[in-house]
């Protein structure tokens, strides 16, 4: 009888922590605009961790500025601590309780961090990862820079940094969340509105279908 309501009562404040689905994958894999086009048709708040970032490096008087630049230039993650407050930020600004978090966690450091402050505050529903080869990737990333992006890191040598630490760093975290059976593999090399078919099928599947706006 205890039990019962024990798992009653877990289960309801379960279900008032916000809701949150990762999203990863190689620089240029298509996050950004698949998260774009998720937030359009269903009830989630995107947050991109590197625009967050782009954005604290910009503002006046920010201590982490020159130091979220350089690791932005070179490829490298920027510490937690940084990254997850201003993920966190941004959350209870909103006031709503489903997040694409765009581009988190990239290294053993973000997962860490992360799960030592957000993981009792959240719930992780799953992970999507964006599969995209790296040839697409580097093209897509320069044709961004190209058509003006403004990106200090859209640039081959940047990008090839980028690389190293989304092989080395990156993937790890991911392996770890497939084998917790929370990654939801999608291919993102067809164009962007055939990806998103895939995409709306792991929502649906989900349970999360209900459009909104
Ligand atoms: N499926 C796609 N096919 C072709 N180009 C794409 C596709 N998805 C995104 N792009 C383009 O590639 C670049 C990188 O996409 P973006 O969504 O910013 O990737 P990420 O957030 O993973 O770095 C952008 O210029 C975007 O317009
Ligand atoms: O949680 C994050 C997300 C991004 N970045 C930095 O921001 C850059 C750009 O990341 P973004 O997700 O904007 O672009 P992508 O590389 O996926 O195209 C990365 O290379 C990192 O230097 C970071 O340090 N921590």
């Amino acid at each position: 009888m205890l039990s019962r309501s024990f798992r009653l009562l877990s289960g309801y404040l379960n279900r008032m922590l916000p809701e949150v689905v990762f999203v990863l994958g190689a620089p240029g894999a298509g996050k950004g605009t698949q998260c774009s086009f998720i937030s359009k048709e269903y009830d989630f708040v995107h947050l991109s961790a590197g625009d967050l970032l782009r954005e604290e490096r910009q503002r006046p008087g920010s201590e982490y500025g020159e130091m979220i630049e350089e690791k932005i230039r070179n490829g490298e993650i920027v510490p937690v601590e940084v990254t997850c407050s201003l993920i966190h930020k941004a959350m209870q600004k909103s006031g709503k309780m489903r997040f694409l978090i765009d581009g988190f966690p990239r290294n053993k450091d973000n997962l860490d961090g992360w799960n030592r402050v957000m993981s009792d505050k959240t719930k992780l529903l799953f992970v999507i990862f964006f599969e995209c080869s790296r040839d697409l990737c580097t093209g897509r990333c320069l044709g961004r820079g190209a058509a003006g992006s403004g990106r200090s890191d859209d640039n081959l040598e940047s990008l090839q940094k980028r690389f190293n630490t989304y092989l080395n760093d990156t993937m790890p975290i991911i392996e770890h969340y497939e084998q917790m059976g929370l990654v939801r593999r999608i291919n993102s090399e067809a164009a962007p509105e055939e990806v998103f078919k895939n995409v709306k099928k792991v929502f649906n599947t989900a349970g999360l279908n209900g459009l909104v706006n």
